[in-house]
């Protein structure tokens, strides 16, 4: 499973608005795994399709420990399709963040400590969840992607 070639930032595919997925077959379904192991090779927790070249509003979450969140949970990866932000609280948390399509730098990024939010699975199937902290910080940059937005738009 060859990982794909990663968008930069100032490529168009990163500025545009991602299109709704509409067939859950099996051209989904290896989308998704090579995004999982593009992710992998470039240690990513996170990846979203517009940055392997594809517009769809799909993106991967696999959230690990790691230098700059050592209590971060360790979870299998995510397949998060047609994402729906419910709700968002007024709490904001600063952290730090990279970016796979903005290489070798670091961002202090403001994010919503906690989230409500509702995506199809690669089945179709709705689910709705509650994220915080370090998750909810993996989807909010990974459902910016899917909206055009990079951190370069949104680090303070
Ligand atoms: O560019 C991407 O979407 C992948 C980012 C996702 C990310 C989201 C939130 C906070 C940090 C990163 C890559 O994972 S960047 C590499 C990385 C990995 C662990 C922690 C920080 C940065
Ligand atoms: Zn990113």
């Amino acid at each position: 499973n060859q990982p794909l070639p990663i968008a930069l930032v100032g490529e168009a595919i990163l500025k545009q608005q991602a299109d709704e997925v509409r067939d859950f077959d099996e051209k989904l379904s290896h989308l998704a795994s090579q995004m999982v192991a593009s992710m992998v090779e470039a240690k990513g927790v996170g990846i979203a399709a517009p940055q392997v070249h594809s517009p769809l509003a799909l993106f991967i979450m696999a959230s690990r420990p790691n230098e700059r969140y050592p209590d971060a949970p360790l979870m299998d990866p995510v397949v998060v399709v047609n994402p729906q932000l419910l709700s968002a609280s007024a709490e904001l948390v600063s952290g730090e963040e990279g970016c796979l399509s903005v290489p070798g730098q670091r961002f202090s990024i403001w994010r919503h400590q906690t989230i409500v939010v509702r995506y199809q699975d690669l089945a179709g199937q709705w689910q709705q969840t509650e994220l915080t902290g370090f998750i909810a910080r993996i989807f909010q940059h990974e459902f910016d992607h899917l909206q055009g937005i990079t951190l370069l738009e949104r680090s303070q």
